[in-house]
């Protein structure tokens, strides 16, 4: 197994072409790369005042040379890239383009990259959400992407369609890393469930029969301790919070129980932190990736 700190082996761990033509699933292309590149998910959060710690100004160049310099670090090594894309869409136009140009090439590179945007809209929008993220030669083509089920899981309904056709993946928020989540996330529902568990139960019936794992995967904050949820979804479970939001990953396991081994841990402050020189960076993530792999590693 490599790991962050080294290239992977396989130039490109996360893309060889099905025999039948059509596309592998995310699900069986995630598992791969994380038994080959170790389980963790960089995010690439060009916040202004990183730049500013990188010695960037807080405009398109130096979002542009921050954005170039974490793909080129980490695009090789690391199972997943995470941009945000809410620092893109904060220049404009020209920040959306460095964000096409850095899906285009940290997926060339081998990493898979889930693009961050959230999205969550009545069905015929989110089918337009979809077309972009989802759909192959879409201005952001993805490996996948987030999105929200709090309009109603339904709604997603298009992008979970156009996910599969396409061999992508969906990362449906469940239970937030954000204290403020809770107050929609638990409420509980008439039939005395959790809104958060609704959410994972419509997971796992999307991932059934999948092996060795579904494409559509949950976001569960690795800040929350014992969720008391049943996270067996079959799926994925990206893990933000690490770093600078105050968990480690020996918290994992008591987070995430019994389906620790599908957890896809996502930090970005506290691997960017180490930048700019591509070495600090490269350091940051595979030590992270030895914490994780320690931490939920059976004893
Ligand atoms: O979907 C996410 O990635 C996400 C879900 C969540 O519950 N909490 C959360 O922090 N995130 C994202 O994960 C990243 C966390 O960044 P750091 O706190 O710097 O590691 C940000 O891009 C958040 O938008």
């Amino acid at each position: 197994m490599s790991s962050p700190d080294q290239p992977s082996h396989d130039p490109d761990p996360g893309h060889h072409p099905d025999p039948d033509d059509r596309p592998e699933p995310f699900g069986a292309r995630l598992r791969r790369a994380m038994d080959s590149r170790g389980p963790l998910c960089v995010g690439i959060d060009p916040h202004a005042s990183l730049l500013a710690d990188w010695g960037l100004n807080d405009d398109v160049a130096g979002l542009e040379r921050f954005t170039r310099t974490v793909v080129d670090a980490l695009a090789d090594r690391v199972a997943v890239l995470k941009p945000q894309s809410a620092f893109f869409e904060r220049f404009g136009s020209r920040g959306m383009a460095v964000l096409e140009r850095a899906v285009a090439d940290a997926r060339s590179a081998g990493a898979l990259v889930l693009t961050d945007a959230k999205r969550g809209d009545i069905g015929s929008t989110m089918a337009a959400y979809a077309d972009t993220y989802l759909a192959k030669g879409g201005p952001l083509f993805s490996d996948a992407v987030t999105v929200s089920p709090y309009l109603g899981f339904g709604s997603l309904r298009p992008a979970l369609d156009l996910a599969r056709e396409s061999g992508c993946g969906v990362f449906v928020l469940a239970l937030t890393s954000n204290p403020e989540g809770a107050e929609v996330q638990r409420a509980t529902t008439p039939g005395g469930r959790s809104l958060a568990q609704v959410m994972l139960d419509h997971m796992a019936r999307e991932n059934a029969g999948a092996a060795p794992l579904g494409s559509v995967g949950a976001v569960v904050g690795a800040t929350l301790g014992e969720t008391g949820a049943d996270l067996a979804i079959n799926g994925p479970l990206l893990a933000p919070g690490i770093g600078a939001q105050g968990a480690t990953p020996a918290d994992l396991p008591g987070v995430f129980g019994p389906s620790v081994s599908n957890v896809v841990p996502s930090v970005s402050r506290g691997v960017l932190r180490h930048g700019p020189g591509p070495a600090g960076l490269r350091t940051a993530a595979a030590r992270l990736a030895d914490e994780v792999r320690a931490a939920v590693s059976p004893a």
